[in-house]
């Protein structure tokens, strides 16, 4: 891992399917919960292990992070671009609507302060569960509704007048949007506006100033976060971004299109981006041939089909396909569940030094516990749609503290002697300052508590200052 730079801060990711209903009368919707609540940073250069049994979340966790299934709750702050070079539109609305949101903020920050006193006033285990509880869907949602305001204005939210900010900042946001346009086009009007920006920086500044000894100013800066919201993109942003955001999926078989050749499977995203306009452009065909060869494959199989490949030539193909890009975050999605022994190894090979190569950052997916120990840097356990535990590959394996991890690893470990012996996580596990209230339903215990150093694990706090 390199020197620790965050590419991914994801924030109460939630992704609920609507269940169809049964019937008319039916009036409250269903869901199936498959990510409920995860909170989760990501490094750059890091390989992130996912381990899980099958239908705990994992694959619609990978999917949801780079937006290729929408985000029902929460947020994904991707910092590999910057809000003021990618300008998305989200950000505009966002400016726009200052006033308005900031009206209510202090009246829904107060509520939000109410529930936790309310935790204190509790009697009993029973309310302060039920109190607990409560204050952390309010809290999800009182998230939702402003922390993407204060992540853009920071402190300026302390200014009298946001109607200002408010105008100030969408101007800031309209000139960065037509230096952009201007940049290559049009030298003088690009100087231009330059001066303009530069003017407007200057009155962002002077208020700044005014405000910097200000409680308030303070108090909203420490919000600011330049990190770009995935979830809050939209589609045709999401398929802009997704060039740097890719997944390479199980089942070399199916996913990969039958009636293609592979030299244009690999290509498809090089003409859908635009780094090429067609496939007669020059340079196109020798960059296709030369991502091939990088990834072990032979530049005279080219013009074949898929079927004429075998399973871990085809898994090479779909790597090639994700990395034509040049992304720099990849999801390996069950990458190499599907194939032999050996050549699972190689193709774990291939991975990491494509991986050292070009910096890639990998969530790797996957239900083997042996190559998740092998291949990762750290590991996240979900369990329900929750991640349960988060620790650094060895100390995982060597110091597992959920019980679901615990009763994760037993059975790797007993397989062989064909018994898999459960812990069973009905019980209440204790320890000296947090415990487990497990039950199978999957309701995740709500504090994420920092055990050892960067070994984070799910449970309840006996003492609730530990935090
Ligand atoms: N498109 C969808 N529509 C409705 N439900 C879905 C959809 N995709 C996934 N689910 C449900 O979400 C839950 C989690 O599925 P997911 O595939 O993410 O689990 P998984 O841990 O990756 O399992 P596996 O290893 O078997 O793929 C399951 O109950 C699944 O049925």
């Amino acid at each position: 891992m390199k020197e620790n730079k965050i590419l991914l801060n994801i924030k109460n990711l939630q992704k609920y399917f609507p269940i169809k209903k049964k019937n008319i009368f039916q009036k409250e919707q269903e869901y199936v919960k498959a990510n409920k609540n995860i909170n989760l940073t990501i490094y750059e250069g890091e390989t992130l292990g996912i381990v899980g049994e099958s239908g705990y979340g994992k694959s619609t966790f990978g999917r949801t992070i780079i937006q290729l299934q929408n985000q029902t709750g929460g947020s994904s702050l991707y910092y590999g671009d910057t809000i003021s070079n990618f300008l998305p539109k989200y950000v505009k609305r966002v400016y726009k609507n200052i006033p308005k949101v900031s009206k209510n903020y202090d009246v829904d920050a107060a509520l939000m302060q109410d529930l936790k006193c309310k935790i204190k006033d509790c009697q009993d285990k029973e309310c302060v569960e039920k109190v607990t509880e409560e204050y952390r869907l309010e809290k999800i949602k009182f998230q939702d509704k402003y922390y993407n305001t204060l992540r853009l204005i920071g402190g300026l939210a302390a200014y009298d007048s946001l109607e200002v900010i408010k105008e100030l900042l969408l101007k800031k946001y309209q000139l960065e949007k037509k230096l952009k346009k201007y940049e290559k086009k049009n030298k003088e009007r690009y100087e231009e506006l330059l001066l303009l920006k530069n003017d407007n920086e200057e009155a962002i500044q002077k208020i700044k100033n005014e405000l910097k000894n200000d409680e308030r100013f303070i108090k909203y800066e420490e919000f600011r976060d330049d990190g770009i919201d995935l979830s809050a993109l939209t589609s045709k942003e999401k398929r802009k971004i997704r060039k740097e955001l890719q997944i390479i999926f199980q089942d070399p078989y199916s996913s990969l299109d039958p009636k293609t050749r592979i030299i244009d499977i690999i290509g498809e995203g090089l003409l859908i981006h635009k780094k090429f306009k067609t496939k007669y452009s020059d340079g196109y065909r020798e960059y296709v041939l030369e991502i091939m060869e990088k990834c072990g494959l032979d530049k005279e199989y080219a013009n074949r089909y898929p079927h004429e490949f075998s399973g871990g030539q085809r898994q090479r193909v779909g790597i090639a396909r994700a990395l034509a890009l040049n992304p720099c975050f990849v999801v390996c999605d069950e990458a190499v569940s599907a194939l032999d022994v050996s050549i699972q190894s190689q193709i774990i090979n291939l991975l990491q030094e494509l991986k050292d190569e070009h910096n890639l950052t990998y969530l790797f997916i996957t239900h083997d516990l042996g190559v998740v120990r092998y291949i990762s840097d750290r590991i996240g356990v979900m369990y329900f749609g929750n991640l349960v535990e988060l620790a650094p590959a060895e100390e995982l394996f060597s110091n597992p503290k959920h019980p679901y991890t615990k009763q994760l690893l037993n059975a790797i470990l007993t397989l062989e002697d064909d018994e898999v012996k459960k812990v069973n996580l009905e019980i209440d596990y204790d320890s000296k300052d947090y415990e487990f209230k497990y039950q199978l339903t999957g309701e995740a215990d709500p504090d994420w508590y920092e055990v050892e150093p960067n070994h984070f694990v799910a449970c309840r706090l006996k003492n609730k200052e530990l935090v």
